[in-house]
Parts: structure tokens; sequence; C-alpha cells
């Protein structure tokens, strides 16, 4: 699946290239949910989450990051479409300036105000993230859509630290925060594909695992999301942290399997 360069005026760098050339499994894409095919040896996921492990949060100019402790096998993921045990190492979120659109994945083309990802590295087969980034088989990254709705009690605490990182670079301390408590009730119903970063370095290392259920925030928490700015203290013109969603990209030939009929 060939793929050109188009850069628009409109295009942020950060994004990286629109397309990688050669890229044939490359993400955000829609999920076509009549064309998935249900595996039913897909299992369920195994998430053991240690609170403890939770070291801080910072803006890297493109989105905000929690960040854990992954130097041991203490917050993991197994299970599901995965072969080996998974470490824990961020996880972060994309939204839109209004709630009208903000996710990278769709379902049958439905776009969702926010998206969060759980990134997850192969701990079994690396040592380190940057040598599974790398990896066909590398990272897997969890996916669950944000609809906006009632307030969401164990997102408040990390709304609660954003106004300390408004600005690119900013990192303040952040413990004991349990991101099992933004999986949704159902965990057992999800797509899985092979895929890609949707940000840089975009290599195609990631096992995706999207959530069917959403999870539900209120209006005012997305709001503080989109009070953070892109820009770091310094510079003149402050640029509003909204719509870091990558372009959808073409599946090439992909199937997307459901652990759900
Ligand atoms: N958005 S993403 O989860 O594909 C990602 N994680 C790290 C870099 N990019
Ligand atoms: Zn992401």
């Amino acid at each position: 699946c060939s793929s050109k360069y188009v850069l628009s005026q409109m295009h942020p760098m950060w994004q990286g290239p629109l397309a990688v050339p050669g890229g044939d499994r490359q993400s955000p894409i829609d999920i076509v949910v009549r064309k998935s095919v249900f595996d039913s040896e897909l299992k369920p996921l195994v998430t053991e989450y240690n609170p403890e492990t939770c070291q801080q949060i910072w803006n890297n100019g493109y989105s905000f990051l929690v960040e854990y402790d992954d130097t041991t096998d203490k917050s993991t993921l197994k299970g599901g479409p995965l072969q080996d045990k998974f470490r824990l190492c961020q996880f972060h979120f994309h939204w839109g300036e209004s709630n009208a659109w903000g996710s990278e994945h769709t379902v049958d083309r439905r776009l969702f105000p926010a998206e969060l990802h759980l990134v997850h590295w192969n701990s079994d087969k690396y040592s380190l993230f940057e040598e599974a980034v790398m990896e066909d088989n590398g990272l897997a990254v969890i996916g669950v859509f944000l609809k906006v709705g009632k307030r969401h009690e164990g997102l408040q605490k990390l709304v609660d630290a954003l106004p300390a990182i408004r600005h690119k670079d900013s990192v303040v301390e952040f413990t004991r925060f349990d991101p099992a408590c933004l999986l949704p009730v159902n965990i057992d119903d999800y797509w899985t594909y092979h895929g890609s970063l949707t940000t840089p370095p975009l290599t195609e290392s990631v096992t995706w695992i999207v959530m069917k259920q959403h999870i539900e925030v209120s209006h005012d928490q997305l709001a503080v999301f989109r009070s953070l700015l892109f820009t770091s203290a310094e510079e003149d013109v402050q640029k509003s942290m909204v719509n870091n969603f990558r372009v959808q990209q073409p599946l090439c030939g992909r199937t997307i399997r459901s652990s759900f009929s």
C-alpha cells in the first residue's frame, strides 16, 4: 500500500509526516464493524496495575502523559490477542476543540470527543520501551473512547493536576493513581489489529486493542484538557492544546478481529 507525502498548510508538524514511506500498517483507522472478524480464540484481557508505580504527569507538547515506573513487571497487561506479558509505561489522551470530534480511531466513522491510550511494551522479549518500539510485537496500546456525560470521579484527581502542567515541558509529581479506574466496566469486548504509533516515531510495532465500551467524563472535565497549551511558557504566542489527533490511515488490507460476535 503505497503512501505519498501530502503536507497541507494546516498540518501540525508534531504529527510527523502524514504518511510514512512504505507504511502499510499505520494508525489510526476507522473500524468498520461489519468487516471485523470474530475470533473465538481471543482471550479476555488481564490487567494488573499497581498504583504505586505511578510517578509523574507532564505536558510533552502534544498531549499530557501519566508515566509509570516500568523498571519491573509491576503494572502489566497480558491475555487478549497477546502472547507475551507487557509492561505499562504511560497513558495519555487525544481530544478535539469541540465535543463533536477528538478521537483517533472511529467506529463506522463515528467520532468520539476523546480517546485514552494506555501504552505497554513487551517485557518478555525486550528490556526497554525504546528497544520494543522498533519491533513488530513490541507494543500493545489499549484504546478507550470517551463520551461526554456524567463526571468521572476517578479522573478528577488527574484533572486537578492539569493546571500545574499548562505549558509544554512542565512536569509535576503524580502518585498513587490506578489506571484501571479509566477502563470501561466491560473489557472483554474489543477490536484488535496490527498498527503503529499515531505520533512520532510512528513505528509499526503496536498491537492495538480498542475497547467497544466507552467511558463517560463530564463536559467540565474535558474543558480542562482543552485549557492545556501546546506551547512552552517562553513562547510569545500561546496555542491551546486541542485537536491533537492524527488523520486516519489506509487499512491496506488488514483484518480487524473482534473478541465478541
Ligand atoms: N498515540 S500512541 O499511543 O500511538 C503513542 N504512544 C507513544 C507515542 N505515540
Ligand atoms: Zn495516543
